[in-house]
């Protein structure tokens, strides 16, 4: 499927999206497998599921097109001072509600079943935020539309989208690590004060301090992820303690084992995507056939039996688990994050506002972690901390902004 806006302005293209198949196992075998055939995934869909798939895409489709509502916010320059009001100006109270419940208890209310919930929203749940359907329906839906097959990458990997800004906007980058942020006061010859904050951080060539007018913060500030000191403020800066899921990416170059998922050798199923389902005894919770960041003309889900393959799963993979997984394999780099937070509505989003003119981008983590929606929050920030700036009242917390601008045109 061809992209829907590919990321031209700094010179980058889309990366041609790989053809795997999915596959979903629940530990025991395959619940649901896609053919290659339209006709034949339309026709297992319907038998297995009924309208579940269509209403599913119905009913993200119509979360979406209310999301989209805030880039011609944007584009009018409205902000907003906390992340719930943001939610709120995209999809009014149901936005709200959906922090406020569960994906699992939302779907069921909206008619879905209890078969389609098990087998194809947990599994895409445990891929990309490796928790299952009891994380907040926002979270939830936006993980949905992750599964939409119109998604894309940049060829030469996301990364560049980061360089290209960054050189795009002349912005003066200072490689190092944050360590604190104190507030200090300067006295004019006027007789009048000024208020800065001093940023100290660790460099290459050794401490740094730097006088702001404003700070934003754009990494999570929770406790054990970053380690900026807020100093001397009163009242203080507060520490965010709620827990962010560990995720283990491994990559694995070998020859996957087939029978360990129920397929006996020859196995006739090109295995190259499969999803799980909640199975206490599952210790992964995908695994997928990947290709280089830089396309090389061939697809990974199609080329010989030895393929690079990547593994999500909460714990690192032990050796006997690779040998469970693999029938041989010669390279294997893994890698821990603290990936996205552990959902668990009702959930109250951190402030974006941490003190006069700081600011916290990644406030909109706990109402669903995704690139897009890192993007939406800084264009947020910086929005709001203008208008702050310059008193502009009238572009933050506006309500029926699409009235508005209605009558503005
Ligand atoms: C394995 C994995 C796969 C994912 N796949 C997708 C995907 O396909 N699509 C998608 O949309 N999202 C995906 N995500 C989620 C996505 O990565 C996050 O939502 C996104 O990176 C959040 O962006 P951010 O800028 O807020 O934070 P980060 O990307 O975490 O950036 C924060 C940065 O701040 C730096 N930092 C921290 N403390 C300090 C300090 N004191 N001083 C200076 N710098 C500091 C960190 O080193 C880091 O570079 C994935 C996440 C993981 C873990
Ligand atoms: C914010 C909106 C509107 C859409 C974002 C949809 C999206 C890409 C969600 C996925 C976010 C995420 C944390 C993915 C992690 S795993 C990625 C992927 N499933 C994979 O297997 O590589």
């Amino acid at each position: 499927e061809e992209p829907r806006s590919p990321p031209n302005k700094i010179g980058l293209s889309p990366r041609s999206p790989s053809n795997s198949l999915v596959g979903i196992y629940n530990g025991e075998q395959f619940v649901f497998q896609e053919s290659e055939w339209f006709l034949i995934n339309v026709i297992k869909m319907l038998w297995q599921y009924g309208l579940n798939f269509l209403r599913m895409y119905m009913w993200v489709e119509d979360i979406m097109h209310k999301f989209m509502r805030i880039y011609r916010y944007q584009t009018f320059e409205y902000s907003f001072s906390s992340t719930e009001s943001l939610l709120h100006a995209m999809g009014g109270r149901d936005f709200t509600a959906f922090l406020n419940t569960t994906i699992s208890e939302t779907l069921e209310k909206a008619g879905f079943s209890h078969r389609f919930i098990e087998e194809i929203v947990t599994p895409a749940m445990r891929v990309n935020y490796l928790q299952g359907v009891k994380i907040n329906s926002f979270v939830g839906a936006v993980s949905l539309a992750g599964t939409d097959s119109g998604l894309w990458s940049v060829e030469g990997g996301n990364k560049l989208v980061c360089t290209g800004l960054l050189y795009a906007s002349n912005a003066n980058l200072i490689r190092g690590t944050v360590t604190s942020v104190q507030e200090k006061t300067r006295s004019l010859k006027s007789g009048d004060t000024l208020k800065f904050y001093e940023v100290n951080s660790e460099t290459d060539n050794g401490s740094q301090q730097v006088l702001y007018d404003i700070v934003i913060i754009a990494a999570p500030l929770n406790k054990g992820l970053s380690s900026i000191k807020f100093l001397n403020f009163d009242p203080p800066i507060e520490t965010f303690f709620k827990p962010y899921q560990q995720t283990v990416t491994t990559f694995i170059h070998g020859q996957l084992n087939a029978s360990f998922f129920g397929c006996p050798e020859p196995c006739s199923n090109e295995l190259s995507d499969i999803l799980t389902t909640d199975n206490p005894n599952l210790f992964i919770n995908s695994i997928r056939a990947v290709s280089p960041v830089k396309s090389t003309g061939e697809d990974a889900s199609k080329s010989t039996d030895l393929k690079v393959w990547r593994v999500f799963s909460p714990e690192p993979l032990t050796k006997d688990q690779l040998h469970l997984l693999f029938k041989s394999y010669h390279a294997v780099s893994s890698k821990t994050w603290l990936a996205y937070p552990r959902y668990n509505p009702p959930e109250k989003m951190p402030p974006i506002i941490l003190h006069n003119r700081i600011y916290y981008i990644n406030s909109i983590e706990w109402a669903a972690s995704a690139m897009e929606m890192s993007a939406v929050s800084a264009k947020n920030v910086a929005l709001l901390s203008h208008h702050r700036w310059y008193g502009k009242d009238q572009k933050i917390d506006q309500e029926n902004i699409s009235e508005k601008l209605k009558s503005e045109l």
